[in-house]
C-alpha cells in the first residue's frame, strides 16, 4: 500500500479514528472485480465479499457506486449475500447504480430507479449507423436500461476506436441532451443529472456520516474523488481516497491518497482497514 504523502498517511489515521461513523464507497469494476474482455463475464474477486462483511463491524455503512445497473452488480457482486451478513452486524449495505440514479440498500432490498431518460431510444436507433460510419460496427452494445455502453475492448485496435467514436458519440448524445461518461474502453450515454459526486454527498447527509473512504479506479470516479475532497475541505467529514490503480487508467493516480495495485491491492487495503478500525472499535 503506497501512501502518496505524510499527510495521506496521516488521513488514514483520521478515518481511522472516526471509524464508528465512517462510509466506505467502493467502485465494482476495476476495483472488486477484476477488469476482463466479455462485461457480463466480471464477477467479485473471490475473498472480497468477505472482507467487506468483516470491515462492516467496525464501521457506519458501505456502499457499491457503480455505473453498472443495481440489478446486475447485485449478482455480479453476490451483494444481496453480502448485505444480509452486513445487516446481521446492525449495518447497512447501499448499492448505487448507474451513477447514483438508481438505489438499494440491504434494509429495503428493492431497487429504486427513474424512467430511461428522454432522448435514449433514438439514440439507440441512430447508433449502429453511426458505429458503421466510424469504422466500429463490430463494437458491443451494452443496454443498461437507462443508458447505453459503447465497448471497444474487443476490437482490433481498441484505443484507436474509442478515439474515433468518443467525438461523434458525443455529438449525438448532445444533440439528444443525454450525457456521455467516457471510461476504461467504453463510452457510456446516459441520463444527465446525477454522478458520483452527488451520490456520496447524498450518503453523507443520508448516513450521517464523520469520515469518507472512497476507492474507485476509472474517469467516472473523479466525481466522487472531488466530492470526497470538497468534503474534507469543507471540514465536514474526515476523508481519504483510493485509487485501484492500473497501467490502463492513470487519471486518478494524482488525485488519492493512497494508490494500490487493482483488485488485488483494493483486497489488501481492505484488510488493513478492517484490522485497524476492528482494534479501534473492537
Ligand atoms: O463504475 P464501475 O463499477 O467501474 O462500472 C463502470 C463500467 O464498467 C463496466 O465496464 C468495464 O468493465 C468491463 C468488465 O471488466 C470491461 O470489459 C470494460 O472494458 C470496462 O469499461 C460495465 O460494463 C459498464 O456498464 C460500467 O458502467
Amino acid at each position: 500500500m503506497d501512501f502518496r504523502s505524510a499527510e495521506a498517511e496521516a488521513r488514514y489515521d483520521a478515518v481511522v479514528e472516526r471509524a464508528a461513523g465512517l462510509v466506505v464507497g467502493l467502485d465494482f469494476d476495476g476495483t472488486l472485480a477484476p477488469i476482463v474482455e466479455d462485461p457480463t463475464e466480471a464477477t467479485i474477486l473471490p475473498g472480497t465479499g468477505e472482507l467487506l462483511v468483516e470491515l462492516a463491524e467496525s464501521v457506519a455503512a458501505l456502499a457499491v457506486i457503480t455505473g453498472r445497473p443495481a440489478r446486475q452488480v447485485l449478482a455480479l457482486g453476490g451483494l444481496e449475500e453480502v448485505g444480509t451478513a452486513v445487516g446481521e452486524h446492525g449495518r447497512v449495505l447501499h448499492v448505487l447504480g448507474q451513477y447514483g440514479n438508481e438505489r438499494w440498500s440491504s434494509v429495503e432490498r428493492r431497487i429504486v430507479s427513474p424512467q430511461p431518460p428522454r432522448g435514449l431510444s433514438t439514440f439507440e436507433l441512430r447508433l449502429p449507423g453511426l458505429l458503421r460510419r466510424h469504422d466500429a460496427a463490430e463494437a458491443y452494445v451494452e443496454d443498461k436500461g437507462l443508458a447505453v455502453g459503447i465497448h471497444t475492448r474487443r476490437l482490433a485496435d481498441p484505443r484507436a476506436a474509442f478515439d474515433r467514436l468518443l467525438e461523434p458519440v458525443r455529438s449525438l448524445a448532445g444533440e439528444l441532451g443525454l450525457q456521455v461518461e467516457p471510461g476504461r474502453l467504453v463510452i457510456e450515454v446516459r441520463a444527465p443529472g446525477t454522478d458520483k459526486g452527488a451520490a456520496v454527498r447524498r450518503l453523507v447527509d443520508q448516513v450521517g456520516a464523520e469520515a469518507f473512504c472512497f476507492v474507485g479506479d476509472d474517469l467516472g470516479d473523479v466525481a466522487a474523488f472531488e466530492a470526497v475532497h470538497a468534503l474534507r475541505e469543507e471540514g465536514a467529514v474526515a476523508g481519504l481516497l483510493v485509487c485501484a490503480g492500473s497501467p490502463e487508467e492513470p487519471a486518478l493516480r494524482d488525485l488519492a491518497d493512497v494508490v494500490v495495485d487493482g483488485p488485488e491491492g483494493v483486497q489488501d487495503f481492505l484488510r488493513r482497514l478492517a484490522a485497524d478500525t476492528g482494534v479501534r472499535t473492537g
